[in-house]
């Protein structure tokens, strides 16, 4: 019977504590993990559980990928409104993410609620440095300005900060339709006008704007989201349903965006992804709160149990070995939502 290999010099033998105290890695006997993508959310609490962190860490987690978070502000809010906002010092922002990012590292972020000029200023700051160190990661930036029932979880200031400081750090952007507006200061009702605003917020520095169309042109059949690379145009369409569960929709739709970026998709992939998934989440919205309920983060897993939302646009999505190895129209031309329609209004002139 072969003897079980000595560890190597200052090797720990299998099993035994590890000198700094973790726990140690998989139990003598279990097979090697293949560690998960991780997702970083830096963005404000929401007690109530349907936005912000909770909805980011909660979407992370559905689509299983590892998430972290840096926290930017409590928020006492539930389904009917924002009862009180206490900030954190920007300094603290700047150390959870630098706890994160210095031991856990990342496969993408995100930026959601971040309330003033100085935390915008602190997380672009150690953005760009921990991109620095450790390689461009994705950032997926949703300019939070007020909640769906009207509160502001970004003073006016800060809006010049966002602009200028972290628009030109994202790979994505996603304002809605209230955002678009102030950040490009062009009005919108109609998808055209939702084109010139991704227009204009292009040359401000993203790589890609979604202008999301939950806010836009609100009586039609169909939630169309406007995608823009500074080249092409493509829309994000899928079915409006007809609900009041609408609480935390555009944090939950980023969250997946950052998920699915953090699992190797392709830009272009990744928002196709996670258009289905928000139109699932909203579908399957559970009654909770006399408000604006939350949407259902899980719901792939009632669904599907054994594989829950694997991969929604089919094998060619290229996940693992071969990220981005498809052609993305290819993949995504098959790719229908929740209802088997196609979601992808396709490419336009
Ligand atoms: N009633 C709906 N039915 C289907 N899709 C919707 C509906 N409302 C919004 N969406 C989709 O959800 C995503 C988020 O868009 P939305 O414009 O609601 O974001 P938001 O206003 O930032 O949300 P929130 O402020 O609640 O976080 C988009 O893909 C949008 O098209
Ligand atoms: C904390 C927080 N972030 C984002 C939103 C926007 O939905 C919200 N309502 N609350």
């Amino acid at each position: 019977m072969p003897t079980p290999a000595e560890p190597r010099p200052g090797e720990p033998r299998p099993g035994a504590p590890r000198p700094d105290g973790r726990p140690d890695a998989p139990h003598p006997g279990t097979p090697p993990q293949v560690p998960p993508p991780r997702a970083m959310t830096i963005a404000g609490s929401d007690s109530g559980g349907g936005a912000g962190i909770q909805a980011d860490l909660k979407t992370f987690n559905a689509l299983r990928v590892f998430g972290t978070s840096a926290i930017t502000a409590l928020t006492a809010q539930n389904t009917e409104g924002v009862r009180d906002v206490h900030l954190v010092p920007p300094g603290m922002v700047a150390a959870q993410i630098d706890a994160v990012l210095d031991d856990i590292g990342t496969d993408a972020a995100k930026t959601g609620m971040l309330g003033t000029t100085a935390i915008v200023e602190a997380v672009a700051e150690r953005i760009g440095h921990w991109r620095d160190r450790l390689g461009p990661f994705p950032l997926v930036v949703d300019p939070v300005m007020i909640a769906k029932s009207g509160a502001p979880l970004l003073d006016e200031p800060a809006r010049e900060a966002v602009r200028r400081l972290l628009l030109p750090l994202a790979t994505v952007i996603t304002p809605n339709r209230h955002e678009a507006e102030e950040l490009a200061g062009v009005p919108i009702r109609t998808l055209d006008d939702a084109r010139r605003a991704a227009q204009v917020l292009h040359g401000l520095g993203p790589t890609w704007v979604v202008v999301k169309g939950g806010h836009v042109a609100e009586d039609s059949a169909d939630a169309v989201d406007v995608v823009y690379d500074g080249r092409d145009w493509h829309l994000l369409r899928a079915p409006r349903i007809a609900t009041r569960s609408t609480h935390g929709t555009g944090c939950t739709f980023s969250a997946a965006i950052t998920a699915y970026l953090a699992r190797g998709y392709g830009v272009l992939d990744a928002l196709r992804a996670a258009k289905i998934y928000i139109t699932g989440a909203i579908r399957h919205a559970p009654a909770i709160g006399r408000g604006h309920g939350p949407t259902c983060s899980f719901y792939p897993w009632e669904a599907a149990p054994d594989d829950p939302l694997g991969d929604p646009l089919g094998a060619a999505a290229g996940e693992g070995g071969a990220p981005n190895g498809a052609p993305v129209d290819q993949a995504a031309s098959g790719a229908a939502g929740p209802e088997g329609r196609q979601l992808d209004g396709g490419e336009e002139g």
